[in-house]
């Protein structure tokens, strides 16, 4: 399996080496050459299976040589081990015909930790036998940060340098990352929103010195493994719900597009999706774009969904590439455009969007109201980030089964749930104590100079 980038020019590279490059030379992010599909038997054998099993049958035709058989199952083996939840990922019914997905049931409460936990064992595994020290850089909006922590804190061979926007985030979100006493782990609260985080850290990826230099990873959803890992999750509650003989629908509540994308992905390798809702908060450029063509960032307005607020949705280049039948130079041009201001996409590459997305936005009061009536109806406690993927799923309902992805628990998110009048959640034992341990956090400026001299004297190189 070979990976190619989405703008066409960078170095085709094997499965490890798209995983420990992150970003692509060209500016572009890294696919598979060409996605492997499961015939319907295949498919339907995977019903019923441990969550781990089908993680290494639908990853496998993915990983090439990287790692054998025997060595990759007890890799993903040790990946699940600490989740909470013996599903891994349980489907409970919501309504008649929709159905939530928690995926909140891993070490820091959020989506995150399906991939991040299953990277965390990959990369491990590839720098043992490279003997490379890498140094991670990601950004986060809340909980990419915690989960990337939790992965790899204490590794003697990385340092993990989170970006997050200072104010932006939760206050358990801030803690989960600033409280960690690992010396590799390094929070920083930089002056601005989730898309400054971002670019900056593409900058740093563009900057080839000093990525050589530190020898630069990025475990957000730019690589790959991320996405593939988030892929497993729609077998197995689709498989639970009748497919491949019945068909269903996702709704993702959606920021950076990795999760939703994740989604398109097991649609292309042949999982009966009908319809992949994007749901998003008053930061609505997604709905934008897939409702109007018109892709333009206009500003991150804060939200009580803080994860969710992204103007610059990353992978939403990945889908780009699909639609625009994988001309890298057409996606190039689409992403040099965004730097000036933003794009139109074509009627044909909207139309090639429309067969897989439809989109959906929903407003903070809307997003309150459903926090309260889902409680009160099912006895169900959402995080604001499901709350609006249900009320977008709310609209979308119809005689296929909807299941809607509950991305975080909402223990994460306590002021704004007990603000919509709901009860106050309790965060789960192993946190207890969060509010009472020290916290470590460099406020920094929106300045790649000034952040790439910080990570060199943090890191020694
Ligand atoms: C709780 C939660 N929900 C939804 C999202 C959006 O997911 P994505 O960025 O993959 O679209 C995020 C951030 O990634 C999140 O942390
Ligand atoms: N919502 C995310 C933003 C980063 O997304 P990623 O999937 O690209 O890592 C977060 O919580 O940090």
């Amino acid at each position: 399996m070979k990976y190619i980038s989405t703008r066409g020019t960078a170095p085709v590279l094997t499965f490890d080496e798209a995983m420990m490059t992150g970003l692509a030379r060209d500016g572009g992010l890294y696919l598979p050459e060409t996605i492997p599909a499961f015939a319907a038997e295949e498919i339907a054998a995977l019903a019923g299976l441990p969550y781990e099993e089908v993680v290494f049958r639908v990853i496998r035709p993915f990983t090439g040589d990287t790692f054998e058989d025997g060595e990759l199952r007890g890799l993903i083996a040790a990946a699940y081990e600490g989740f909470a939840h013996a599903a891994r990922a349980p489907l409970v019914q919501l309504d008649a015909n929709h159905f939530l997905l928690e995926l909140f049931h891993g070490p820091t409460l959020a989506f995150k930790d399906f991939a991040m936990q299953l990277i965390g064992q990959l990369m491990q595994a590839a720098l043992a036998k490279s003997g490379q020290r890498i140094t991670i850089v990601g950004a986060t909006s809340g909980d990419t940060g915690s989960a990337a922590i939790e992965a790899f804190k204490g590794l003697e061979n990385v340092d993990v340098v989170i970006l997050f926007p200072h104010g932006r985030v939760s206050e358990v979100q801030r803690r989960q990352m600033t409280t960690p006493a690992e010396a590799n782990v390094h929070a920083l609260a930089l002056d601005g929103d989730f898309d400054d985080c971002q670019a900056r850290v593409k900058d740093m990826f563009n900057d080839f010195a000093f990525r050589d230099a530190v020898g630069l990873a990025g475990v957000n959803s730019i690589n790959w493994a991320r996405v593939l890992a988030q892929v497993v999750y729609y077998f197995t509650a689709a498989t639970a719900l009748g497919a491949p003989h019945r068909p269903v629908s996702f709704t993702v509540p959606t920021g950076n597009f990795g999760d939703v994308f994740a989604g398109y992905i097991a649609r292309r390798m042949g999982l009966p999706i009908e319809r992949l809702v994007v749901a998003t908060n008053q930061n609505d450029i997604l709905h934008r774009a897939l409702s109007g063509g018109e892709y333009r960032p206009d500003g991150v307005k804060p939200s009580m969904s803080p994860s969710m607020d992204i103007q610059v949705s990353s992978n939403f280049e990945r889908a780009l590439f699909y639609a625009y039948d994988g001309d890298g130079a057409a996606v190039a041009q689409l992403m040099a455009e965004l730097k000036e201001g933003g794009f139109t996409i074509s009627q044909g590459a909207l139309q090639a969007l429309g067969e897989a997305f439809v989109s959906g936005r929903v407003s903070e009061e809307e997003t309150t109201a459903t926090i309260r009536s889902v409680l009160a109806r099912t006895g169900e406690l959402l995080c604001p980030h499901t709350a609006v993927g249900v009320a977008v799923a709310e609209a979308h309902l119809g005689a296929v089964p909807m299941i809607t992805l509950a991305t975080a628990h909402p223990a994460k998110f306590p002021d704004a749930v007990e603000a919509a009048g709901a009860v106050r959640p309790e965060l789960p034992p192993h946190m207890a104590d969060l509010f009472t341990r020290a916290e470590r956090v460099t406020r920094v400026p929106n300045d790649l100079a000034a952040l790439q001299s910080l990570i060199r004297e943090r890191t020694g190189r």
